[in-house]
């Protein structure tokens, strides 16, 4: 296995241990969660009793496959705990997400969720957000429009491809990867793009991660929030 996959191992396994008894919880998308899940699958096979929401139907599938119970949002409108990936994440736990192109679900569930948490690999932790594309999630209607749009402020919208084809989202729509380098001022951005006709959310989670596990060559431990900035 590469180095970076038993990071993201440990990450994700060290993220279920925060997962106790009774708990709804939100499952993430990506490589990450896949850990993250099926040691959840484990601790179910070893009698705790949890119910979970996922975010994507690959992610779905995982539960299913793990045996790890799932409920729905009609059934249970309240998160305990949220555990999610990151593609990338700044020193104040601020966050681009969506490189699995699950990031509408993962911030409805974030957002409904008493306490999310982050399992990432070292190499998400950055000091600036940018470098990785920014995913913005966008109707399909009118595409080429919102995508000029964005393009204003200061990035090269491309629509994310899957093979010949457009990629589409698990709500159907499209996804813009916008390039911006360095994002001086995420909350300005986010807000700039959400107010473009066209979008349906970005892929900037700001001020919603509580806890951020970093799995690196020491193992898997909790990364530090810079101070004062919440
Ligand atoms: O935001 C996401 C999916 O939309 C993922 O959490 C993010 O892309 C990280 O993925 P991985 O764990 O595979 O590195």
């Amino acid at each position: 296995m590469k180095a970076e996959d038993r990071y993201k191992q440990m990450a994700g396994e060290k993220a279920a241990s925060f997962v106790q008894e009774g708990m709804i919880v939100g499952l993430g998308s990506g490589s990450t969660m896949y850990w993250m899940v099926r040691k959840l699958g484990e601790m179910v096979q070893k009698g705790l009793t949890i119910a979970g929401i996922p975010t994507s139907l690959q992610t779905e599938k995982w539960a299913k496959e793990f045996g790890v119970p799932l409920t729905s949002f009609a059934q249970n409108p309240d998160i305990d705990l949220a555990i999610d990936g990151a593609d990338e994440i700044d020193p104040e736990f601020r966050l681009i997400k969506g490189g699995g192109g699950s990031l509408v679900r993962e911030k409805v569930v974030a957002a409904a969720a008493k306490q999310f948490i982050i399992a990432a690999d070292e190499s998400k932790v950055v000091s600036v957000l940018g470098h990785f594309p920014l995913p913005v999630e966008i109707v399909p209607f009118g595409f080429e429009a919102t995508a000029l749009q964005l393009g204003k402020l200061g990035c090269d919208p491309q629509v994310r491809t899957k093979g010949n084809e457009k990629f589409v989202t698990d709500n159907g729509n499209f996804i813009l990867d916008c390039s911006f380098s360095r994002i001086e001022d995420p909350v300005s951005l986010h807000h700039k793009i959400k107010m473009l006709t066209g979008v349906v959310e970005t892929g900037l989670f700001l001020n919603m991660a509580d806890v951020v596990i970093i799995g690196d060559q020491r193992g898997a431990q909790r990364m530090n929030m810079r101070r004062g900035q919440r």
